[in-house]
């Protein structure tokens, strides 16, 4: 590939950005002959970036490698961005010629030509994260340290290409030193697979979660802020165990390992992804747990996706355009404000008043609820699971999601859209383990700590209670206003209040105003009532008055 010199700045852009094209040494206006623009068609065009400017979109700059076969590098992280909503500009360092069976070619582009990229796109748009894969030579690494020194970027991911899956070499060990000397210290976080951990620790052998530990601990000390060392290739494991290491805490992320051929490009996406909820503002634990969802999910809807012939095919980052969910506006992926209402259904008082499971649930449903759980303690598992299937039925059909209380097997026999787990019930990461990653999982939670483990163990809400105390649970502390408040403003997770909440007492509820809070869930004030749809309505009132005030 040959390098062409960089072209002057064009007029107009010289005109938005005088400043940074002068620190560039381009030429500006002033220095550029026959280059006019009236103050007016000047003024229109410094108002159309302002107003640009009040609308920022998250930004990646991908510094990688082209695989021609779109699975990995450049082109699974301008797919890894945009399906999460970062837009992605790239510096290309390399093509590489390569498909399922592995790589066949690599052809590196000018290390001058790959700053002149990085130069064009960081002296002009708003580059908030820069995540680097494939970075051929030590003089490439170098050349992006300059850039970045000129201009700084909110945070550097630097996922530590060495070795393709397919076990190709795609940069040398001669990059080793610089990638440790330069790069690291600058970065704020280091993502290496277990192989790249061992290469950068001297090939010392990594073969436990142990091992993982201690190398992310030794790569601590080369600089970056976090360092995630990932086990997708970890063997005989059963679960693809991530280490992330921020210098004083290891924190463990376990994810289902979904069994398929389509894996690669998983280190790509997965550092694309934590540069895009960075880029969006996530903090890092967010964003790591965040990256390692998205990449779960995408290979269990591809997991069985044919593309190539070899043993290593890609997977679909836009899986959710495709989903049945997406494309019906179907609510089976989970949206927060759903926990608005939430109405929890107990056999006992639908049985005094006459009712049965399934017409509760219309009715609740018919009175505004946002969410239904099926709490159904008592019942038989025939029974249960008979109602439940028919109230599955109605909630799809009302676009409602339906949730059954601990029982997962009655979950997965109706496809209900998820499940809500208590303390002694199975562990939230168990359920995640036997649903999938689609499904909506929630946790009753009533510290600090349950509530941290909850997000943790990948669930997708917590309830917080008793609030005030109540007759469906016995020997249940309530935790009132106060520790409502402090469980809301340190989870991580949305959260729905429960316990003793009805028509009385709901407003001041959400009065509260936690940003976290998002509904209340009811028992009693729902289904202990004759008229189920009529109090459904009158509370959906009164929390949307409350809902209202606050905004
Ligand atoms: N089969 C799998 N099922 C679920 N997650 C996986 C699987 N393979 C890899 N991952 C996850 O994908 C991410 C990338 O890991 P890894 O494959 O180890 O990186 P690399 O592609 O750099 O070798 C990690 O979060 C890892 O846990
Ligand atoms: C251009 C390029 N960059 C990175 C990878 C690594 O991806 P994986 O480890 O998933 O094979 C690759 N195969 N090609
Ligand atoms: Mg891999």
């Amino acid at each position: 590939m040959t390098s062409v010199p960089l072209p002057p700045l064009p007029a107009a852009l010289a005109q938005y950005r005088p400043s940074a094209a002068a620190t560039l040494g381009f030429r500006t206006p002033s220095s550029a002959p026959g280059v006019s623009a009236s103050s007016s068609t000047r003024a229109r065009r410094f108002s159309v970036i302002a107003s640009a400017r009040e609308m920022p979109w998250p930004h990646v700059l991908t510094v990688a490698g082209s695989d021609s076969s779109a699975g990995a590098g450049i082109q699974a992280d301008i797919k890894a961005c945009a399906a999460l909503g970062a837009y992605c500009s790239s510096a290309i360092t390399a093509v590489t010629a390569q498909n399922t069976v592995g790589v066949q070619g690599i052809h590196a582009v000018p290390e001058k030509f790959v700053g002149e990229q990085l130069r064009s796109v960081l002296s002009d748009m708003s580059v908030d994260v820069v995540k680097t894969g494939m970075l051929p030579s030590a003089g490439v690494v170098k050349v992006l340290c300059e850039s970045l020194r000129k201009f700084p970027v909110k945070a550097l991911v630097v996922d530590p290409v060495m070795v393709s899956t397919s076990g190709d070499t795609l940069s040398g060990p001669s990059t080793l030193a610089t990638y440790r000397d330069e790069l690291f210290s600058m970065a704020d976080i280091v993502t290496p697979n277990v192989k790249e951990a061992s290469k950068l620790l001297g090939d010392v052998s990594l073969h436990t979660i142990s091992d993982m530990r201690n190398a992310a601990e030794s790569i601590y000390k080369l600089g970056p802020k976090y360092v995630l060392v990932k086990g997708g290739d970890m063997p005989d494991s059963s679960d693809a165990i991530d280490v992330l290491f921020d210098g004083k805490e290891f924190t463990e992320l376990r994810g289902l390992r979904i069994k398929t051929r389509n894996t690669h490009g998983t280190g790509c996406t997965l550092a694309s992804c934590i540069a895009a909820e960075l880029a969006k503002g996530a903090t890092m634990l967010h964003a790591v747990q965040a990256a390692k969802k998205f990449v779960e999910s995408a290979l269990y809807h591809s997991k069985d996706l044919v593309i190539g012939n070899g043993p290593q095919g890609p997977f679909d980052h836009l899986f959710e355009l495709k989903s049945p969910s997406y494309k019906m506006g179907s609510l089976q992926k989970f949206n927060p404000d759903d926990l608005f209402l939430y109405a929890v259904t107990d056999s006992g008082m639908n049985k005094k008043w006459g009712r049965s499971i399934k017409d509760a649930v219309k009715a609740a449903i018919e009175g505004g609820a946002t969410i239904v759980q099926l709490r159904e303690k008592d019942a038989e598992t025939r029974e249960f699971l008979e109602a439940a299937k028919a109230c599955v039925e109605i909630c799809k059909s009302l676009g409602v999601p339906l949730l059954i209380n601990d029982r997962v097997d009655v979950a997965l026999a109706c496809d209900a859209g998820g499940v809500h787990v208590g303390q002694s019930d199975i562990p939230a990461w168990e359920v995640r383990g036997l649903l999938g990653p689609g499904k909506i999982i929630g946790v009753s939670c009533k510290t600090l700590a349950q509530a941290e483990q909850a997000w943790k163990d990948g669930a997708d809400y917590i309830g917080c209670g008793g609030v005030f105390p109540t007759t469906t649970k016995a020997n249940n502390p309530t935790l009132g206003f106060e520790g409502l408040r402090t469980v809301c403003l340190a989870s991580k997770l949305p959260v729905v209040a429960i316990g003793g909440i009805n028509a009385g007492n709901a407003g001041s509820v959400m009065e509260l105003g936690l940003p976290n809070l998002k509904g209340v869930a009811v028992v009693s004030a729902l289904f202990d009532r004759e008229r189920v749809a009529a109090e459904t309505r009158n509370l959906r009132s009164i929390l949307m008055k409350n809902a209202h005030s606050r905004s």
